[in-house]
């Protein structure tokens, strides 16, 4: 419908209105109003057709006269606006119109606003196109074409429909935007398993320029075929089952050649019937977190490889391929302290060139060697980012140019007390200084480094210390067992023999007791130096405890004499005088020797046989050796019979003294005698007192023994006395642990008492030992014995060490050089040192002298020579029994 009115019809168009007056002037009005009808007739039909189409368009349209007043507008036009065509007739004003619009809601902005924009566009000749936005929600789009007469015609379409075509193009440009701004990997695969969609993430990293190139790809145009047939399967498996595939971790290889750990999930793709179409895929790059991972997993790993002890060096492997897991480019190297403090050693280096590592094995530390070398000489870390340029490389650059090596990171493995145990470096072959991740390594890496050396040197402290002795040094029973083994298979396999050397120290407890133990440890120390300077690097010298040691002579002859040879070495060694702050002294050994195989074929029969060597030796009067006998061991057997025995000796009486005469050197009279105890055993015969008399100490048997002593020797010297011999001492022992009885002094005048002997025919002889373990206390009891009138003397003088000073205030009548002084006095010049010395020390402090175990005439002319007053010895006479000594003295007489 086109809304006119019949004016407009008659007047319109202006050709035909032309036509119509021209036949006018020439027909008749008949003819005229016939023709004017048929006229009329073709216009209206041709309007009509007009009106027709014009009302069919699918664009609303209007036509607006100059004056603002509707003109004509078709069908749609009121449709778009939704006003009843009734009420769109043509000479409406726009403004009626538009509040018609309004009242319609079909209205694009308030009524002024509309106005104004239609006349401001009207003002112009040029068209304009508008997209007006109805307040019901739908879009119109207006094409406004002003006419010069002021007239306008404008079309009105409905693009409401095409506006959210286009809304959906948007969307879907918005959405590609959206997933490339993701960093995860984004993509659409169809059933086939080819890429539909894929962000820019995924695409670059396949290489790719565009995510379009993706389009069509399918794994294997991107992955190894192993790699790509995995992805072909779990896919499969998506898209056949409808499940989803969850966080799956996936390693791949990237197209720049990075491997990367992803996270992947796949979710089948349906469509609206819920028919599934393909998948998407979304993967998450795990890589940090993996690496993190496997840090962390190796940082437990070695942590526990050092607290399960694993040897140091699979410990650092270990540590270095960790540390490279982590970085692209990097090898790392640990370096090691030498025991020197002054050199490095190869640690680990599992990636660096062995011939590098080789080269630089042993290298020094010092202000300009290298990375290295110079962090550990500055204690502190030495990054350098170009070796090439760096002149703390100038004197390795070429060994390092040719393995590429361009930068160097050193740090110094410290210990948690600051100490360096050695370095830590990372070599890459570009120039280049540490990232933050990589000093954050370093730190870690020097970290655990410092743990596990310091945690292997505690541990070869404690292997040291578990089977070596601490104070010399020297490795200990634990190691001996197995030092002797090895000796044992070696003489088995070549015929040889191996020797076993027991080695006790004489009279080291008196050492420890006068001096201290200070002085003791410092003896033991160059004792044992001297040994083991005395034998070859195969052999092993063991300190077992106290003053024993073990000497195992590897690969001997099968010849004794050869063996002396080495044994009196030894023996000489440790005989020399000792410096101990202000004393000299002279430390001897008792020395018991077994040979494999001849004693012994194990190494526990080796050693008991040693032992039981060693004890004759010292039986035999110390300072002397012995070669085992198998007869030996019948004495072990003693000793263990003796100490039961020894309880019941007294009560059967199998106790007796035999007496050793001591004489006047210059005029050879017999003035005393030293009481001397021996021990009858029914079954064993005569047993020495060196068998016992320690084994009575120890289990206090000493006490009644010595007791019983004292009082024979007095019976005994009054009964001579009694028989008419001249009056003479009687000399009696007196052990350290009879010395400590409260009641010595009580248990003398006893004995005095007893014999009716008078106290000046009585001497005690106590060891300098005894009086130096407590002086207060010893000088008092002597002091108390001595106003009884009994007479003291030091026994065994010049093996006690007690200082001068000391010796001036002991009440002591006699010092009793002991016989190991006088053994080689005539030919050892050391000895006649010390004889000579007590000799003096003697006279100056007003003391007699005697000499013990005088045998030759050599000693005898030396004792002369130097004013000896006195001696006791088998050169004069052994101990004897108490007849015997009768017999003697009526002989001389
Ligand atoms: N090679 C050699 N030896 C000589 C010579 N002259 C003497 N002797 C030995 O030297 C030892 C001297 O006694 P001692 O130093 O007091 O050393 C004594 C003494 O410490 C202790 N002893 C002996 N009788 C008693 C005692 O009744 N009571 C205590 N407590 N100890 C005693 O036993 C030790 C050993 O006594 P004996 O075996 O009798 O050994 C004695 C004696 O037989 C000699 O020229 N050459």
């Amino acid at each position: 419908m086109v809304t006119k009115s019949s004016r407009q019809v008659t007047e319109a168009p202006e050709s035909a209105s032309l036509a119509v007056l021209a036949k006018l002037a020439t027909a008749s009005y008949e003819t005229l109003e016939l023709e004017l009808r048929a006229t009329v007739a073709t216009l209206e039909a041709q309007a009509l057709r007009l009106e027709t189409v014009i009302d069919n368009i699918s664009q609303g349209i209007c036509f607006f006269g100059a004056d603002e007043r509707l003109i004509l507008s078709n069908r749609r036009y009121a449709e778009i606006y939704r006003i009843a065509p009734g009420r769109l007739q043509s000479g409406l004003t726009l403004s009626e119109i538009v509040e018609r619009r309004v009242a319609a809601g079909t209205s694009t902005m308030a009524a002024e606003a509309y106005l104004a924009l239609v006349r401001s566009v009207n003002s112009g000749t040029a068209s304009k196109i508008w997209i007006a936005k109805l307040t019901d929600g739908r879009t119109i789009q207006i094409c406004h074409q002003p006419m010069p007469d002021g007239s306008w015609v404008a079309t009105h379409e409905d693009i409401t429909e095409l506006a959210a075509n286009r809304q959906i193009v948007d969307e879907r440009i918005s959405l590609q935007t959206l997933i490339d701004w993701v960093p995860d990997y984004l993509w659409v695969k169809d059933r086939e398993s080819r890429f539909v969609v894929v962000n820019s993430a995924l695409a670059a990293d396949s290489g790719r320029d565009k995510t379009r190139d993706m389009i069509g790809l399918t794994d294997f145009d991107l992955h190894a075929p192993e790699l790509a047939q995995k992805f072909r399967l779990i896919e499969q498996n998506v898209l056949n089952s409808g499940q989803p595939v969850i966080d799956e971790e996936e390693f791949i290889v990237d197209a720049s050649g990075t491997g990367k750990w992803l996270s992947s999930t796949k979710v089948p793709l349906r469509n609206a019937q819920n028919e599934i179409l393909g998948l998407v895929g979304i993967a998450h790059d795990i890589t940090a977190r993996k690496q993190a991972d496997v840090l962390r997993n190796g940082q437990a790993h070695i942590l526990e490889m050092i607290a399960m002890s694993a040897p140091l060096e699979a410990v650092l492997d270990r540590l270095m391929r960790l540390v490279e897991s982590q970085l692209t480019g990097i090898f790392g190297s640990v370096l090691l302290l030498d025991k020197d403090g002054r050199h490095l050693r190869h640690g680990a280096a599992p990636s660096l060139a062995k011939d590098y590592t080789n080269a630089i094995d042993g290298v020094a530390i010092g202000p300009k060697v290298g990375s290295c070398g110079t962090a550990v000489y500055r204690r502190e870390s030495v990054i350098v980012a170009d070796i090439v340029q760096d002149p703390l490389w100038e004197d390795y650059r070429e060994l390092v140019s040719a393995f590429g090596y361009r930068s160097c990171w050193s740090t110094p493995i410290l210990s948690h007390q600051g100490t360096v145990l050695g370095v830590f470096a990372m070599y890459s072959m570009t120039v280049r200084e540490p990232a933050e991740a990589e000093t954050r390594l370093i730190d870690f890496t020097t970290h655990i480094a410092g743990i596990a050396i310091e945690r292997k040197l505690a541990e070869d402290q404690i292997h040291f210390m578990a089977n070596h002795d601490v104070l010399t040094g020297l490795p200990n029973r634990a190691l001996l067992e197995d030092r002797l083994s090895q000796a044992i298979l070696y003489a088995q396999r070549y015929d040889r023999w191996v020797t076993v050397v027991f080695i006790d120290l004489d009279n080291f407890k008196l050492v420890n007791d006068t001096l201290g133990h200070n002085a003791g440890d410092e003896l033991l120390k160059i004792v044992a130096n001297r040994m083991v300077e005395c034998v070859r690097a195969t052999d092993t010298v063991v300190r077992l405890g106290g003053d024993e040691f073990v000497i195992v002579l590897f690969d001997q002859p099968t010849n004794v004499d050869l063996i002396s040879e080495t044994l009196q070495k030894i023996r000489t060694a440790i005989a020399e005088p000792v410096h101990l702050g202000e004393h000299w002294l002279r430390a001897t050994a008792s020395i018991g020797i077994a040979n494999y195989p001849k004693d012994g074929t194990s190494t526990e029969t080796l050693l008991a046989n040693a032992d039981a060597a060693m004890y004759r030796a010292k039986e035999f009067g110390r300072d002397n050796f012995q070669f085992y006998a198998p007869e030996f061991n019948l004495s072990a057997h003693e000793k263990f019979v003796l100490q039961e025995e020894l309880r019941n000796a007294l009560a059967r009486s199998e106790f007796a003294l035999l007496y050793q005469p001591q004489v006047d050197l210059r005029s050879g009279r017999v003035f005393a005698v030293e009481a001397l105890i021996r021990w009858n055993h029914p079954a064993l015969g005569v047993v020495a007192p060196a068998s016992f008399i320690p084994m009575a100490e120890e289990t206090g048997l000493i006490v009644p023994i010595g007791d019983w002593a004292l009082h024979e020797a007095c019976r005994q010297n009054m009964a001579w006395q009694d028989a008419g011999l001249p009056p003479m001492t009687v000399c009696v022992n007196v052990s350290a642990r009879q010395f400590r009885e409260r009641n010595l002094v009580g248990r003398v005048v006893n004995a005095l008492r007893d014999s009716g002997l008078e106290a000046r025919y009585l001497e005690l002889e106590v060891t300098e030992s005894l009086i130096m373990q407590d002086i207060e206390l010893a000088v008092a009891t002597m002091n108390e014995l001595q106003s009884l009138g009994v007479q003291i003397s030091i026994d065994d003088f010049g093996t006690g060490y007690s200082s001068l000073s000391a010796l001036k205030t002991f009440p002591v009548a006699r010092l009793k050089i002991d016989k190991s002084f006088i053994n080689d006095v005539a030919d050892n010049e050391n000895d006649q040192a010390v004889a000579s010395a007590v000799i003096s020390l003697g006279q100056k402090l007003n003391m007699r002298v005697i000499a013990e175990g005088v045998e030759t005439d050599d000693q005898v002319a030396f004792l002369l020579k130097n004013n000896c007053d006195e001696m006791q010895g088998y050169h004069f006479s052994k101990p004897v029994s108490a007849r015997d000594i009768e017999k003697l003295l009526n002989q001389k007489d």
